[in-house]
Parts: C-alpha cells; structure tokens; sequence
C-alpha cells in the first residue's frame, strides 16, 4: 500500500522527474542572460537572484530529498546529516550574508539539533516493519476477510482471555485486559475469532492447550484472526472505588483466569476502567504503578461471592439499635446486629456504685466530651452487651450491600465548615489524651462536642457545659428522631453525642474533634459532618510498657489504677480486632507511643484532613445511583 502512495506521488510530477530541477533553473539563468543583452529593465537584478548561492542549495536539498523518493530504504544513509552539513558549508563561503542567513546558520550549528538530526538519521535506517507471509495466489472467493496479528513476546503477559464455542469448537478472545500487550497493539478484540497460533490451525484445541502453544513459543507470536464486525464502542468512564470487603483471585475457583485477577484488601482505593462485563470488571490499584488492569468482580457478582466463600466474608457491624421505651416504624425498618464479635476483648465488669467526673477545666480552658459516665458507659455496654447497658448507634452499613463504595476525589474550600474530626481506637490506647492536648494547644480552633445526659445536673455543674441536661422523654423523642451519633445507658441514666452538639461547633467555624466507637463510624461518614476518622493504634507491647509506667487506666472499679500486663494484652487483641473489621473506613492511622510525637502526627493528620485533598465517597459530593 505504501509502495502504491509512493509511487502515485512520483507519477504526479513526471517533468520535474525528467529534467531536474537544476536544469531548469540553467535554463532560467541563460534566458535572462540572454535578456541582460537585450538591455531589457530589471533582467539583471533577476539574474543575480536566480544565481544566489542559497537557492542553489535550497534547491540541492529539493533533489536529494527527491532522490531518496525514488530509491529503496534499505541502504539508507544519513541524508539529513550530510544535507545539513553541506548547507552549512555553502553557506560559509557566502560573502555578505543577511542576519537572517547568520541566525539560520548559527541554529544549524546548534549541538541539541545536530544531536537530533542524527538520531532522525539513525532511526530511519532500521527498519521496523514486521515480516508478513506471503499472501497465497489461490485464496478461495469467499475467503473470510482475516488479519494476521504479530505480537513480540516480553515478559509482560499477553493481557488476553480466550474462549471456546462448546458448540462449534472455535476459539475466541474473551476479553482483552486495559492496558496489556494485547490492548496496546490494538490489533486484538474481544469476540476476534483465532484461526491459527504461530501458522498452527487451532480449530478442536481447548483453550488450555491454545494457551500452552503461546506459553512454548519464543519471540514473535502470530495470530491469524477473523475479526469481530460488531465491535462495540467504547464508551467507558472511569470510576474511582474504596473496596469494602478483600478479594483474592488465587482462592476464587470461578475467576476465568486467576493470573489476570488482582486481589485486593478493604480500604483500598481502585480505579475501575472497564465495566463492560457485567461480572468481572478490570481495575487498578491506586496508587497505581502498573498500566495493567487486573480482573476483578463486579459488585453483583462480588456480593454473591461474599455470601458463598468465607475469605471475603464482610464483617458483620456490631450496630445494635434497641429502641427505648419507644419503638417506631423507622427503627424497625432498619437491619442492624446485635454487637457482639467484640463481646470477648472486653472483660465483663459490674458496674461502680458511685459515678465520679474527671476534672475538665485546664488552666481556663473548658473542655467538653471527656465524661467519665459517657466513656464508662461505652466500655460498660461493650463489656456486657447486656440489653441494660448499651451504647447504640444508627449506622446502616452492611458490606453485603455495598461491597464497593464509590469515592470521589474532594478538597474543603477554606470557607466551608471544617470537616468533623473523629478518633477511635481501642479503649485505653489514648484516644482522649490525645484530643484533650490538641484541644489544648489550640482552643480556638479546636473544640469537642457538649454530650447529653439524663441524669441531674450536680451543683457546680451547668447544662450546655458539662452536659446538656434534659429529662429522659425529651432524649427518647431525640433518639426517635435519630438525633444522636451514639448513645447509651448507664446506671439508669442516659448518655449520648449528638449530631447537633457536633453542627454547633462546625458552625461556630472551630474543628470539632470526637471520639466514637467505630460502629458509630458510620452515623458520622455523612455529606453534612465529612468526618475524617483517625484510628489510634497501641506501639508494641513493649512500648506500651514503657511509655505507660505512671499512667493511669481508667476503669469501673476504681477512679484510676496503673496499667497491668494484662490491659496490654486486652488492647492488642482489641486493635486487631478493630482494624480488621474497621480498617476500611480509615482516612488516617497514628500509632500513639510517645505522646509528644503522638500530638504532631495528629495535628499533621487533621490539617492534612482540612486542608489537603481526599478520597470520599462520591454520595457526600453529589447523589449517586448504585452501580
Ligand atoms: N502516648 C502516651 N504515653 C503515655 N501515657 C499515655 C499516652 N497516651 C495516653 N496515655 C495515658 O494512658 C491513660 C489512658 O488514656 P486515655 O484515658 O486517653 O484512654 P482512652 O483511649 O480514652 O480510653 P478510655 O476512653 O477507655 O479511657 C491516661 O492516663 C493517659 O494519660
């Protein structure tokens, strides 16, 4: 096809071909001589341009380049190099050249484009065409209209599945993976019918012996395919996913092929570039270092796997919600479990007689959210599970549902609210430590959220600073109209955080920081709080020794007592519980060992929160149909 465009250009100006451009201009040149004798007006002033030394050349350069047109590549030889070279020797012997002949000469000497015209020259020598078999002279009429695919085999893999027609026993390419060998040749498509492998029919192979043909074979390989006329367009859009479940394709017997699956774990943010299988999708891991997609499956097919394989069995949310006294259609519409996996991290404690406050007031700064009975009352239901002290929370989640979660990427502009910051870790690791020296460093910035409580008010306390005191029917009626983030009982009294207390903060323009249990994690990942969750990690048992020998542990029993071996054990296992189960939902994880270094990360971490972009789920941004 070349040949015939080639040829067609040559054809189209046969008199230039014939004489030579040279020749005419020789031609030109003796006429106006000719001229100049006659004394005709301006002829000698032609003459003169029609001799300058630069058309000369310029038209040198017109005939090589002509020449080369016309002779085969093969022995190609650095044209451009010697025609640059020869320009700049004409132009050496010009006597007084234009500024502009002086700048042109002066770029053509220039290093950088001597260096290109010469790695133009070297390229153009080799030549990389691929070496096709001849096209036999008795091909039949109504030979299908085939394409011969040649791939150089490299260490990537081909990035191709193939299937075989149970009926007709052709074999066909399956799918073809974004962004491997096979998709950047662009020469193979899913529903391309394969008629032979390396000159080898492979009309009755089954796929695995197709497959172990292209696996022998080294260097080049060569598909003779009949391509699919429908191909359909390609309309995909990108679309970004935090995994809420792991998946791994070496334990999963219905992937079509294991080795093009990419496994992944919850928490990880995936960039879906192929849907157009409704059962497996193709993905890249973020950030993301390959250009080659793996297989993974869609959330259909993925739920369904979550229920058949225990691998990617989600973890149940410990999201209990026992109504109060009240009961509503709302609540009970609401599939929530009973907490209970985390039932054995936490000892089984009765409950202290008498309730006693920290002191809350530091050096003049007030500072709300750190009450004894709300904390006790946390670790008291999570303790006993008990009906009679709970701490409850309205999340809806189930990873059943949403195996994926669509993320979008988001940065706070700098007049909208802050995003709410929330600590969890497990009990005792320092998580209110660290929020009371945050707060303290900063109160003007930094505030918690005033919590609710149904018992009386003592003398020195205060409603709106302590706590809000209200009666018990007024917090019921909260907790029908799913006012609190969390909630409890405790000692007959109800505690709880609610979604109020944290808005008047935000409004007032500070950064409200909480501290939840995760399977409140859910009520407070919402478009009008954005939380940012922080984990707080224990450091090694080791370091958790160290740093804490006159630390204090709170518990039911006593007001304070140091940290015993065992409070270390009970965390570690608590942690790897929490992460395990929770580790999805992380926007930042802190190990809380020294507590001066502990106080950095988490300012680093709360002014990465607000002032950085983030990946949130897209539905916080702009409503989203499930996909
Ligand atoms: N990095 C640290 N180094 C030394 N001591 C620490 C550190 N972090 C916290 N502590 C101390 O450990 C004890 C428990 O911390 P804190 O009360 O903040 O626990 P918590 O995570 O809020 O758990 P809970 O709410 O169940 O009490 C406190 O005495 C605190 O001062």
């Amino acid at each position: 096809m070349r040949q015939t465009v080639e040829a067609e250009v040559v054809m189209s100006s046969p008199r230039l071909s014939d004489h030579g451009l040279r020749q005419i201009l020789s031609d030109v040149v003796e006429e106006v001589k000719h001229s100049i004798n006659k004394e005709i007006n301006g002829a000698e002033l032609l003459y003169s341009l029609l001799n300058a030394p630069w058309l000369k050349s310029l038209l040198k350069v017109h005939e090589c380049l002509r020449q080369h047109q016309r002779e085969p590549p093969a022995p190609f030889l650095p044209y451009t190099t010697q025609l640059i070279q020869q320009i700049l020797t004409d132009m050496r012997t010009v006597p007084n050249t234009s500024a502009e002949a002086r700048e042109l000469y002066s770029l053509l000497r220039e290093p950088h484009l001597q260096a290109l015209i010469s790695t133009h020259d070297m390229v153009a020598q080799k030549d990389y065409d691929p070496v096709l078999p001849p096209i036999p002279d008795n091909l039949p009429d109504d030979e299908e209209a085939t394409r011969i695919v040649c791939l150089v085999k490299n260490k990537q893999q081909l990035g191709a599945t193939i299937k075989r027609n149970g009926i007709t026993g052709e074999i066909f390419v399956a799918r073809v993976i974004h962004g491997g060998l096979a998709d950047r040749s662009g020469l193979l498509h899913a529903g391309d019918r394969i008629t032979e492998v390396n000159g080898y029919s492979v009309n009755g192979l089954e796929p695995e012996q197709v497959i172990e043909r292209l696996a022998r074979s080294q260097g080049t390989l060569m598909f003779k395919v009949v391509p699919i006329t429908d191909r359909p367009v390609n309309n995909q859009t990108i679309l970004y996913v935090r995994a809420m479940a792991d998946y791994s394709p070496q334990q999963d017997p219905a992937i079509p092929c294991a080795e093009a699956g990419m496994d992944f774990r919850k928490g990880d943010l995936l960039e879906i570039v192929d849907q157009s299988d409704s059962l497996w999708w193709q993905a890249k891991k973020l950030p993301s270092t390959s250009a080659c997609a793996g297989l993974i499956p869609s959330t259909n097919l993925l739920r369904r796997k979550q229920k058949e394989f225990w691998w990617s069995q989600p973890y149940q949310p410990h999201t209990c919600i026992k109504p109060l006294s009240t009961v509503n259609e709302e609540e009970d519409l609401i599939d929530e479990k009973c907490v209970e996996a985390d039932e054995e991290a936490f000892e089984s404690e009765e409950l202290r007689e008498e309730e006693g406050e920290f002191s809350t007031n530091i050096e003049g700064i007030y500072l709300t959210g750190f009450r004894r009975s709300l904390r006790l009352c946390r670790r008291q239901s999570l303790s006993t599970g008990s009906s009679q002290q709970s701490f409850y929370t309205r999340s809806g989640y189930n990873a059943l549902n949403n195996p994926y979660e669509e993320v979008v990427r988001y940065q706070r502009n700098p007049q909208d609210k802050h995003r709410l910051v929330a600590l969890v870790g497990p009990s005792g690791v320092g998580v209110n430590e660290l929020r009371r020296r945050l707060i303290k460093i900063n109160p003007v910035n930094f505030q918690g959220a005033v919590p609710h409580t149904t018992r009386a008010a003592r003398s020195y306390e205060e409603s709106g600073k302590e706590y809000h005191f209200i009666n018990r029917e007024l917090f019921e009626n909260m907790v029908y109209n799913n006012r609190f983030l969390e909630y409890g009982e405790y000692k007959d009294h109800f505690y709880g955080t609610s979604r109020d207390a944290v808005k008047d903060v935000l409004n007032s323009g500070r950064i409200c920081v909480i501290d939840i249990e995760p399977h409140a994690i859910q009520s407070v990942r919402t478009h009008e709080l954005k939380a940012y969750i922080i984990y707080v990690k224990p450091p090694t048992a080791e370091r958790m020794k160290e740093t804490r020998k006159d630390a204090q542990i709170t518990t039911n029993y006593y007001d304070n007592r140091p940290f015993k071996e065992e409070d270390f054990q009970e965390m570690e296992e608590a942690a790897r519980k929490m992460e395990s189960h929770y580790c999805q939902f992380f926007d930042s994880v802190m190990v809380n060992d020294g507590l001066q270094d502990s106080c950095v990360q988490l300012l680093r971490a709360v002014r990465r929160a607000q002032d950085e972009p983030q990946w949130v789920p897209a539905s916080w941004i702009r409503p989203t149909e499930e996909f």
